[in-house]
């Protein structure tokens, strides 16, 4: 029996075109503004957020705000999961929530089982966006006539790369186990995530695991489709 439910976030409760189309370019629009005013070379001097979050982009790349921007504008380009632009990305976004220009437009049928399924079971987040861009993103759901939902109250964790490593490893997903205290039992937890790779990942590491599939996802090979359990909609589920 499933006891524990683990959601990866983009193209599984939220569409890919949220991220690539709201949150990406809110982020690149947003960021000359930040990195403008670092001093550069930039040095880690603990007195800055920006500052400190730009120094881990490493000494390559933050010689002059010319080549910081550029690197980072390539990194978004080509959706490159790394560590300090997830963690800068979160920062950015910070303002865009809360300012309610950027509103989470979760699936009718993430936000319905994520209510229902909260009553029974936990639910844990595992995406490589940073923890603190997954809880803005759950704090400022987009809901019916504008309205903004707050559904943090009903996720029990998250987890991040930089907290549990990258989501295509198994060892990942071993850790995932060990600190939500069930490396013993595996078998009660399910993943679910658009993505094959990451699917395979929890597999080895003995979860129960099913792909999402969502309209503007990467297509399923058909040995995919044979190999793994799909639904395309949470309601599908049962659980
Ligand atoms: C939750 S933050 C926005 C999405 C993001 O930056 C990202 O990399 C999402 O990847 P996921 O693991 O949720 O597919
Ligand atoms: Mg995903």
């Amino acid at each position: 029996m499933i006891e524990v439910v683990i959601l990866d976030i983009e193209g599984t409760i939220c569409p890919i075109s949220f991220v690539k189309e709201g949150l990406f370019p809110y982020f690149l629009e947003k960021l000359p503004t930040y990195l403008e005013k670092l001093e550069y070379p930039i040095t880690k001097n603990g007195t800055s957020d920006v500052n400190d979050i730009g120094s881990e982009f490493g000494s390559e790349h933050t010689e002059s705000y010319e080549d910081l921007l550029n690197y980072i504008t390539e990194l978004v380009k080509n959706d490159v999961k790394q560590p300090a632009l997830k963690t800068l990305q979160g920062y950015i976004w910070t303002k865009g929530y809360a300012s309610h220009e950027l509103k989470a437009p979760l699936y009718d049928d993430a936000i319905k089982f994520v209510e229902n399924t909260k009553k029974s079971k936990k639910i844990y987040i595992y995406s490589s966006g940073s923890v603190k861009a997954q809880k803005l993103l759950f704090t400022y759901v987009e809901g019916k006539d504008g309205q903004v939902l707050d559904l943090k109250p009903s996720i029990t964790d998250y987890f991040d790369i930089t907290t549990s490593g990258y989501k295509n490893e198994a060892a990942s997903y071993r850790s995932i186990l060990a600190s939500i205290g069930y490396e013993k039992n595996p078998e009660a937890v399910m993943f679910l995530s658009d993505n094959v790779h990451e699917i395979k990942a929890a597999s080895e590491a003995s979860m129960q695991s099913v792909v999402v599939v969502r309209p503007g996802n990467v297509p399923l090979s058909t040995d995919d489709k044979e190999t793994y359990k799909t639904i395309n909609n949470f309601d599908e589920l049962g659980i």
